[in-house]
């Protein structure tokens, strides 16, 4: 059986890593194995992107965490894929198309760094109140110069978001679209699963770049 990928995006302190690791073991309660993990990775270029956004800005920035992500599906992903496993990504291209772009580069040299990474199966977009996604992510510790800024950075980081949703399924990407609204981590778990669910028994397509159908679904 060929293994599924599966990206959860979104603004910092939206509950990306509380939901993935929620969505790890019902998955795995499914029958699936599943690889948890993220980007920037925990590699020293990972790290270095990660925690060096005052030193690296713009193009420099977009070239680190791009390189990151080669790295990543070359010794991570794709060999977890070609096991069998069930990937779930904390970040992935959406996040560049958001983050890199706010630091004034252009979407078609974003576009064109990715040319070879690969289209996960379903990609996932939190959204939710920003104030409150700024406030946890400040509690937890601001690592970032993204982190940084209160509800005003956090409504544009939302709103790039909700566009890049549109902008990834019009590009052939299978979007799924989440308000978290008020709903607790387990909530949240419950509905994305069942739009996982399709993926895992076999009947949603694995990954073929050219015969997917651009969609978007929300909930
Ligand atoms: N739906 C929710 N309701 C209330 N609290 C939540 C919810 N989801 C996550 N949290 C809490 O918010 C904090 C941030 O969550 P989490 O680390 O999962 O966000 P994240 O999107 O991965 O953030 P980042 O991208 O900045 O790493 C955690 O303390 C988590 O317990
Ligand atoms: C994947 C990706 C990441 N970044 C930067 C933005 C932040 O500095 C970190 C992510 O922080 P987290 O809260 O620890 O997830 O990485 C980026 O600029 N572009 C990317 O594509």
């Amino acid at each position: 059986m060929t293994g599924r990928f599966v990206v959860v995006d979104g603004p910092s302190g939206v509950g990306k890593t509380t939901v993935i690791a929620l969505l790890a073991d019902l998955v795995e309660a499914e029958g699936r194995e599943v690889h948890r993990t993220k980007e920037p990775t925990h590699t020293r270029l990972g790290e270095t992107a990660r925690y060096g956004t005052d030193d690296y800005r713009g193009l420099t920035l977009a070239c680190l965490v791009t390189a990151d992500r080669y790295h990543h599906l070359e010794t991570d992903v794709r060999p977890a894929l070609a096991a069998g496993k069930v990937v779930l990504c904390d970040r992935y291209l959406a996040t560049s198309l958001v983050l890199q772009r706010l630091d004034g580069v252009d979407g078609d040299f974003i576009w064109a760094l990715n040319r070879y990474a690969d289209r996960p199966d379903l990609t996932i977009i939190l959204t939710g109140d920003p104030t409150r996604a700024r406030a946890r992510a400040a509690a937890r510790g601001i690592h970032s110069r993204f982190h940084r800024g209160g509800p005003e950075a956090g409504r544009r980081e939302r709103e790039r978001y909700d566009q890049v949703a549109v902008e990834l399924a019009e590009a052939g990407f299978p979007v799924h679209l989440h308000e978290v609204g008020e709903q607790k981590p387990a909530e949240v778990t419950a509905e994305l699963l069942l739009r996982i669910r399709p993926l895992l028994a076999g009947t949603g397509s694995g990954q073929t770049p050219t015969d997917r159908a651009a969609r978007i679904s929300e909930s």
